[in-house]
């Protein structure tokens, strides 16, 4: 058979993707692969996955894990393209039957469904997002009476980061408390007494928010049996971004496959930028040595994608990292440019600058596509969104707010989610209160009303209609009983889902018809979908996030600029890249620059980020910056200066600028063509 396909990898590349296959029949002992930035990761994975089905692995029996499902996409289609190399006509069928592509939590997510009952769990059950999670929590938080007390409760936001924070860490909530919220520390009782009223809460919902899909796949597998059942299941279970996994992912992981037989993670320490989501950089640190003998270990050093020049500056701010593991990065592409630092005078001159820019790189043939702006937090990029709508230059925003967090969007989707599971409390709510004449008591004591019966929606048509709701209670009540038999089939339901809402939307928004446009593309995006019960799934764990100004997303063909934050342009990459804000401040974020270990993943930040860039990368420094909400004061401008991660002793690997320039030429004109001359007078003033 073929191997050409292996031909255009290095050797660490190679070895990485040959790793144990063939060797025996009870498969490869456990493979650690160290990959830096721009290394070759993806194609490197995406090669040894192809690999093992070219050499007969059952692609049903592979598990791939990645950290987003826009990634496990991409791993799909370059394994296709692998194998169409060597298996011709047939590699669609095989490489469509690798179903178990996904992230952590999207795979927990089905497999809880296929051993639901096992565990004692609705198999209807709905998945909440964290903005309904806090609703909940904030929910019991009041039934509680934490609300009214007097010295101020945590807010359920900061709640949910608490409970989020303990359960995926592993750690007591004592601990969590003195490490990471030591304001509330007094509030541990009430904290617990909380926590388990949400736990109750959930159970008597039918919902699981995001970390139960972990801790109840961890509980799961915790049971030998079952445990030997789901990783029976899968002869290669391989991981992407191990670095940004947290506690709970790897206790699962290391269940699944205990002796590591099959076993591949792959990640790099320095691009370690989760552990808000409580992360940690150890899983990788300590992956080799939960094995005995301990998992052979790959280090992927050769950049393919950066010059030289991007790459020295890169490594001089890893380097500065106070504990780091990965080894400098080098490449053979060789640049006489070095990358920009470029001070200009405020936010304004930025966003005017990258204008300019992106539109002379455009001149020289490279598309908008291939050009980013990368920024620390979604906000940052205000100031240039406003300035490329005026120039009609299309743009596309990755982070910050998402399509699904938009009122409208909510609203549809809670039809779904309510017929999908009429005891999702959050959904009902919500639902409810779009009729008019329903508020929250209502509501409530409709909800209480259905909430014991076995079929909540059949009673739900048994409850007379509520004062005012008028001729809307009747329709509302035919319409989720006809979603609840699913009669009509998908994405017909979701069509006649928007067809019921679309008064409700006029009713309540001036500005529907952008609105409507909005549900249209969502009805697009359903249609991708086999059915409601993974559509709502596959949505709340990875919704699409691109915002931008029109109704929706560009299509894929025409041409656009990339905005996005640092966290969601990990592992892509473009030719051109520019750096929003480089100051302190800003990165590291003043919210930030408490703990040290806040600070070095700061710097990571700025190495993912200055690590996107194939050929030209610019950092730039506004001299003043506005800066809202997070301060006593409030919004203001402050004058910053240049990151800390950028000491003098870097400098020589950029090139400083400042933008924009005069030239002799331009102030000899100026000089030449005065106007007005006040000194003369102000000198008339006086004679
Ligand atoms: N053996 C190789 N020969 C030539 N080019 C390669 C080779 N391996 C990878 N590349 C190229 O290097 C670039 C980076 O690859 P890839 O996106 O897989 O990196 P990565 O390790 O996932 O990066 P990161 O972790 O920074 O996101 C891509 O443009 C890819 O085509």
């Amino acid at each position: 058979m073929s191997t050409s396909y292996l031909e255009k990898l290095n050797d660490r590349q190679r070895c990485a993707v040959e790793h144990g296959v063939g060797q025996d029949e009870t498969g490869a002992g456990p493979l650690l692969i160290i990959a830096g930035a721009g290394s070759g990761k993806t194609n490197t994975l995406a090669h040894r996955v192809a690999h093992l089905i070219v050499n007969g692995a059952d692609p049903r029996r592979i598990l791939l894990m990645t950290f987003s499902r826009r990634a496990a996409a991409e791993m799909s289609r370059r394994v296709e393209r692998i194998c169409a190399q060597v298996l011709g006509a047939n590699s669609a069928a095989m490489t469509e039957a690798l179903t178990w592509a996904g992230t952590f939590h999207g795979i927990g997510a089905r497999l809880l469904r296929i051993y639901a009952e096992q565990i004692g769990l609705g198999v209807d059950f709905t998945i909440h997002d964290r903005e309904d999670s806090a609703d909940l929590m904030n929910l019991v938080r009041h039934e509680l009476g934490f609300s009214k007390t007097e010295s101020r409760f945590p807010t359920k936001g900061t709640c949910l980061a608490i409970y989020s924070r303990t359960v995926n860490s592993e750690t007591p909530l004592n601990d969590v408390l003195r490490n990471w919220y030591p304001w509330v520390a007094s509030w541990e009782e009430q904290l617990k007494q909380l926590f388990s009223g949400y736990v109750e809460a959930k159970q008597a919902q039918n919902v699981l928010d995001y970390d139960d899909l972990l801790l109840y796949w961890a509980q799961m597998v915790s049971d030998p049996s079952l445990a030997e059942d789901i990783g029976n299941r899968f002869d290669h279970v391989l991981v992407d971004e191990y670095q940004d996994t947290n506690k709970l992912q790897s206790s699962v992981l290391l269940a699944l496959k205990p002796g590591g037989r099959g076993l591949t993670v792959v990640g790099d320490d320095a691009q370690s930028i989760y552990s808000f989501r409580a992360a940690t950089v150890r899983n990788i640190l300590d992956f080799p040595a939960a094995f005995s003998p301990p998992a052979d270990v790959i280090t992927l050093d050769r950049n393919y994608r950066s010059t030289q020049t991007i790459l020295a500056a890169a490594n001089g701010v890893i380097e500065l990292a106070r504990e780091r593991f990965t080894k400098n990065l080098w490449t053979d592409r060789q640049s006489a440019d070095r990358p920009k630092l470029l001070t200009v005078k405020d936010e304004r001159d930025q966003a005017n600058y990258i204008v300019e820019q992106v539109l002379a790189n455009r001149e020289t043939g490279m598309l908008l596509k291939q050009q980013a702006v990368l920024f620390r937090t979604s906000s940052h990029s205000g100031q240039l969104e406003v300035e490329l709508t005026r120039r009609n230059i299309p743009f596309v925003k990755f982070g910050g707010l998402k399509f699904l967090d938009s009122a409208h969007v909510k609203d549809l989707l809670a039809v779904l989610r309510f017929a999908q599971n009429p005891r999702d409390r959050v959904a009902g709510f919500r639902l409810l209160q779009m009729l008019p004449g329903i508020g929250p008591q209502t509501a409530g004591k409709i909800l209480d009303a259905i909430a014991a019966d076995p079929e909540p929606l059949m009673a739900l048509g048994e409850i007379p209609a509520p004062p005012k709701s008028g001729q809307d209670w009747g329709s509302f009540v035919d319409l989720l009983q006809a979603l609840r038999k699913s009669g009509s089939g998908w994405p017909a339901e979701i069509a006649m889902a928007r067809t019921w809402y679309e008064p409700h939307l006029e009713r309540m928004h001036e500005d529907a018809e952008t609105r409507r446009a909005d549900l249209m593309q969502l009805e697009q995006i359903a249609a991708g979908y086999p059915g409601r019960e993974r559509f709502l799934t596959e949505l709340t764990l990875d919704p699409p996030d691109a915002t931008s100004d029109q109704s929706g997303v560009p299509l894929l063909d025409e041409d656009y600029l990339v905005l996005s934050t640092i966290h969601s342009a990990k592992g892509q990459e473009w030719r051109s890249v520019f750096m929003l804000n480089v100051v302190d401040g800003c990165i590291p974020s003043d919210l930030s620059t408490g703990t040290s270990h806040d600070l070095e993943e700061e710097r990571r930040l700025l190495y993912v980020g200055m690590t996107r860039a194939k050929d030209s990368l610019t950092l730039i420094v506004p001299q003043r910056f506005f800066t809202s909400g997070q301060h006593a004061q409030g919004d203001r401008h402050v004058y910053a200066s240049r990151t800390r991660f950028i000491p003098a002793t870097l400098l020589q690997f950029f090139e400083s600028g400042t933008w924009p320039t005069v030239s002799p030429a331009a102030s000899e004109r100026s000089a030449n063509q005065i106007r007005i001359d006040v000194a003369a007078r102000m000198r008339g003033m006086w004679k």
